[in-house]
């Protein structure tokens, strides 16, 4: 039984200042503060556990986040966590029915990214407190405006199927872990020299699979996507990220020159509203054996539907933090199932891995049943910040055996990188005269 009346809500902003060393960068994002809104929920329950959750942003956007969550938190404030996750399909609504609020999504942008992090705070909570079964599980789903392609009937029944052989797949998962590829040796502001060091060092420490930054100099692409396939050798895997760089033509020209450098998939190609645009890439590059990845910026549910219907990505990216957390995620792994589309997670930012990997894991054990052309991303930044960081172990990650979504900071990380008041920001803020 879930416990406890919601009697605080506080949401901060939290910053690293990533943009220093380059970490993060890519096409379109050249100087990232990896960053979090950071929600804390405390109930009456009296048994010591409180919620935690996060939702990835970068920099100043972070202030726009922590306002959207306190504009939302009275849906929380003075409930029962029993009642919430007793109609967690109605709560789920509720939070993104929100009529003053809705105009400014709905369910996309900040008011999506502040959901999440609420959602992320209850889910954690209530992990800590007890398990969940199918039923529950579907029963946490909005099905609203997917229907046309999932009921709750098939969820219950693709949750219901995968419970023969789910013990095997929990020992795999504890025995050799969930595998994952890096992005952290190659983000586009990373110098050859340095790239070339982070490539030796991940090599030796056993990593197979890699992600290259593109799409801002063709030129330049082409030397340090050679410079990396020449590293890695034939046989390893290299995907590209061009965060939403090109036009559809131009995001088909270009691949067709780096398609020398076998790339497995081409990562947001472009504009991640443009689903036809993402089919008719997909069918220009298939012939070259190039697929289309993307999910991270993808608002919600309804553009996964369409993404699966058009048939316009081969590799599926869910983002812990972007979409309404566990609810609308679970709702998108089912959809991917259906579809025959293998997941391969964003986890990139400040504590992404932290939290997908328990959906990654979880798709594993219960929804897709297979490990085909399947990964999970893996950066290799902030998680000393976490209480519960990940565990890597021969570049897959082993399943988070602490209750609850690992989403809780360290304390004194937080008071710490706070912005503006926290040591670091105070000091950086002061160098630069502000
Ligand atoms: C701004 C972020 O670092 C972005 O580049 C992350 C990303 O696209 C990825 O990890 O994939
Ligand atoms: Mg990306």
């Amino acid at each position: 039984m879930a416990r406890g009346r919601v009697t605080r809500l506080t949401a901060c902003d939290v910053r690293f200042p990533t943009s220093l060393g380059a970490h993060g960068s890519d096409a379109m994002h050249t100087d990232p503060d990896y960053s979090t809104a950071y929600v804390t929920l405390e109930t009456d329950a009296e048994d010591g556990l409180k919620g935690y959750g996060i939702t990835f942003t970068l920099g100043k956007g972070t202030e726009v986040v922590v306002c959207a969550v306190n504009a939302l938190a009275p849906h929380v404030l003075n409930k029962d966590l029993g009642d919430i996750v007793g109609d967690f399909r109605g709560f789920y609504r509720q939070l993104t029915s929100d009529s003053q609020l809705r105009w400014i999504g709905p369910e996309k942008g900040v008011v999506h990214l502040a959901t999440a992090a609420i959602l992320n705070a209850v889910w954690d909570l209530w992990a800590k407190q007890e398990g969940k079964d199918p039923r529950t599980l579907s029963s946490c789903i909005d099905f609203r405006y997917i229907s046309d392609v999932l009921t709750e009937e098939e969820a219950c029944e693709i949750l219901q199927k995968n419970q023969a052989g789910k013990k095997e797949r929990e020992a795999q998962m504890l025995t050799q872990g969930y595998p994952a590829y890096t992005t952290s040796c190659a983000w586009l502001g990373y110098s050859d020299d340095r790239l070339k060091q982070l490539c030796t060092e991940a090599l030796k420490g056993g990593w197979t699979r890699f992600k290259v930054k593109v799409g801002a100099d063709m030129q330049d692409d082409v030397r340090r996507c050679g410079l990396i396939r020449d590293m890695i050798g034939p046989e390893k895997t290299l995907m590209m990220d061009a965060n939403q760089r090109w036009d559809v033509p131009e995001a088909v020209e270009w691949m067709a020159r780096l398609a020398e450098f076998k790339p497995l998939w081409i990562e947001e190609p472009t504009s991640p509203d443009d689903i036809l645009g993402h089919a008719a890439i997909s069918r220009a590059l298939a012939p070259l054996g190039i697929g289309v990845a993307t999910g991270e910026q993808c608002h919600n549910r309804v553009i996964f539907k369409q993404l699966l219907q058009a048939r316009a990505l081969q590799f599926l990216q869910i983002d812990s933090c972007r979409l309404g957390s566990v609810n609308e995620n679970l709702s998108v792994l089912l959809m991917a199932k259906k579809f025959g589309i293998p997941v391969c997670p964003h986890a990139g930012g400040v504590g992404l891995c932290e939290l997908v990997q328990h959906l990654i894991i979880f798709d594993f054990i219960s929804v897709s049943a297979s490990l085909e052309n399947r990964m999970c991303e893996y950066v290799d930044h902030l998680h000393e910040h976490f209480k519960y960081p990940v565990l890597i172990q021969k570049a897959c990650y082993l399943p988070p055996k602490d209750a609850g979504y690992s989403t809780e900071m360290k304390e004194e990380s937080v008071k710490k990188y706070q912005y503006p008041d926290g040591d670091v920001w105070r000091k950086l803020l002061a160098a630069q005269g502000k």
